[in-house]
Parts: C-alpha cells; sequence; structure tokens
C-alpha cells in the first residue's frame, strides 16, 4: 500500500501545472520582472525565495492575473495552466482566480460571518444548488483548512473574530472551497507566531496531495520545510530554480550562494 502511493506521487511530481515563458512585468517604466521563464509542478510546493522588491510577489500574481487589477502594471510574455493560455483574451480573470486561488500576507476574512466567507465564492460561481450542498461545501472546506473543529460552534460568528492564525486558515479555507487547482500564498505565515505557523506549513504539506502551491516566503527554513522546488529570484530575474534540497545544499550560481549564505538580502 505504501510502495504503491509512492508510486503514485512519484508519477505525478513531473506534471506540469503551470508553465511561464519570458515573462515581463514593467510597472510604468520600471522593469521589475525580467524574461522569467519556469515550470510548476503539480501536487508539488514550489517556494519563491529571493531578497525584498526582487520580484516574487510580482510574478505570483502573474500566476492568475492578479497584476490586472494593478494599473501600472504591463505584462508581457506567456502563462499557461494546463496548457491553456491564461492571458488570452478570452479567459475570463475571475473564473481564474477561482481555478488559481490566493491567499495572502495579512490574513483579511470579509466582514461578514465564518460561514459566509466560506460560501461566498461557491455561491457566486454557482457550485450549490441548494443551502444542504452549500453547508457540505463549507465543511468540507474548513475541514480541509484545518479549522472545522475549531470554528464548527461558531459558524455564524464574525470571521474577524478569529485569532490571526484561525483567520488566516480560514481565508485558506475560502480560497479552497472554489475547488482551485492551484493555491498562491504570497508570505502566508509572516504576521504569524510560530505555533499558527507551524500549523499553516502542515496544512500547506496536506494541501500538496490536491493542489500545486506556490508560496512566496522570506524565510529559507520555511522554503526548506515545505516545499520540494525552489526558484530563486534576484534584481527581476530567476536566477536559479531546482529540487529545493539541492538549491539549498548545491546551489550553482553564485548569487544564490550568496543568499542562502546570508551575504545578500
Ligand atoms: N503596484 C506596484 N506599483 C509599482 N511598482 C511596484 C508595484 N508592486 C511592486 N512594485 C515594484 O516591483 C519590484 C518588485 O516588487 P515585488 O513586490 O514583486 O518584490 P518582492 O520580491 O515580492 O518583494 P518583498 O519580498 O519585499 O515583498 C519592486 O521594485 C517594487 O517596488
Amino acid at each position: 500500500m505504501n510502495d504503491m502511493r509512492l508510486f503514485e506521487r512519484a508519477a505525478t511530481v513531473d506534471e506540469v501545472k503551470i508553465r511561464a515563458k519570458d515573462v515581463n512585468v514593467h510597472y510604468g517604466i520600471a522593469h521589475a520582472l525580467k524574461d522569467v521563464s519556469v515550470d510548476i509542478g503539480d501536487r508539488l510546493v514550489t517556494a519563491f525565495i529571493g531578497p525584498s522588491g526582487c520580484g516574487k510577489s510580482t510574478f505570483l500574481r502573474c500566476l492568475n492575473r492578479m497584476n490586472d487589477t494593478i494599473a501600472a502594471a504591463r505584462v508581457t510574455g506567456a502563462i499557461e495552466l494546463d496548457g491553456q493560455d491564461i492571458y488570452d483574451r478570452r479567459v475570463d480573470p475571475v473564473q481564474l482566480r477561482a481555478k488559481v486561488g490566493m491567499v495572502f500576507q495579512k490574513p483579511n476574512p470579509f466582514p461578514k460571518s465564518i460561514y459566509e466567507n466560506v460560501a461566498y465564492g461557491p455561491r457566486i460561481h454557482g457550485l450549490a444548488r441548494t443551502r444542504a450542498e452549500l453547508d457540505e461545501i463549507v465543511e468540507k472546506a474548513l475541514r480541509r483548512a484545518a479549522l472545522w473543529n475549531e470554528a464548527k460552534d461558531r459558524l455564524q460568528s464574525p470571521g474577524t473574530g478569529l485569532s490571526g492564525g484561525q483567520q488566516q486558515r480560514l481565508c485558506i479555507a475560502r480560497a479552497i472551497a472554489t475547488e482551485p487547482e492551484v493555491l498562491l500564498m504570497d508570505e502566508p505565515a509572516s504576521a504569524l507566531d510560530p505555533i499558527a505557523t507551524a500549523q499553516i506549513e502542515e496544512l500547506i504539506d496536506e494541501l500538496r496531495q490536491t493542489y500545486s502551491v506556490v508560496i512566496v516566503t522570506h524565510s529559507m527554513q520555511q522554503a526548506a520545510r515545505v516545499s520540494q522546488r525552489t526558484a530563486f529570484f534576484h534584481l527581476g530575474h530567476l536566477v536559479e530554480y531546482g529540487e529545493t534540497g539541492d538549491i539549498f545544499t548545491n546551489p550553482r550560481d553564485p548569487r544564490t550562494e550568496s543568499y542562502i549564505s546570508g551575504r545578500i538580502g
């Protein structure tokens, strides 16, 4: 049984979920991201690391067209999700963001009940026909986000009344309630204490059984703990990308080496 599971995981590891080719981003005249090409695998965690301002969040936002919402941002190049160009004019960015969900640095629940926070996406995307179906979706998402036990008796209480770590798990539940395929996380634990951080990291490890997870992090320890692949960015360039273990123990580029040994950043 165990061998079988290993085999299944090995078989899925090399499937490409997102393929980015020659992606450039300008904010007005500032060239923030330069010729980034990368294949992001399915059902594994990819970490983006690098010094402040190197373009990690900018690139993350390219993957679900969140940069569309920034007037100054201009994105060129190609990004495919399962072989489909996400920048094609026929793609509805709202539908895309249901498939490629996002969790932000600061937990940002809606000023609504816990239940409504999770039910919102499924409702606008018409995923439930009845209240019972919606209840089921909400419960499933809260369970997957490891929040059900803490939230089940207070579903009608405001989401903002939860602790920081619980709020972040609520935001993860909200993101996964629309059955996304990819989860983008921009420093999801940076506002949390060590215990809540450990819970989020454990959850990320769970989630990769189902999703492709991409996480921006400032913590190299966190990247080493949660990810299987790591991409190192520097001054808008993707300098090095590979197996996390290799990046941290045997980096090929001197800039990566300097960063992970604390000489730049
Ligand atoms: N909305 C924006 N408008 C103008 N410039 C921006 C905007 N967002 C980012 N930038 C610029 O683009 C560059 C890359 O920023 P980005 O936030 O992607 O880097 P980052 O690696 O995620 O940084 P950090 O680790 O500090 O969050 C920076 O020079 C930043 O000032």
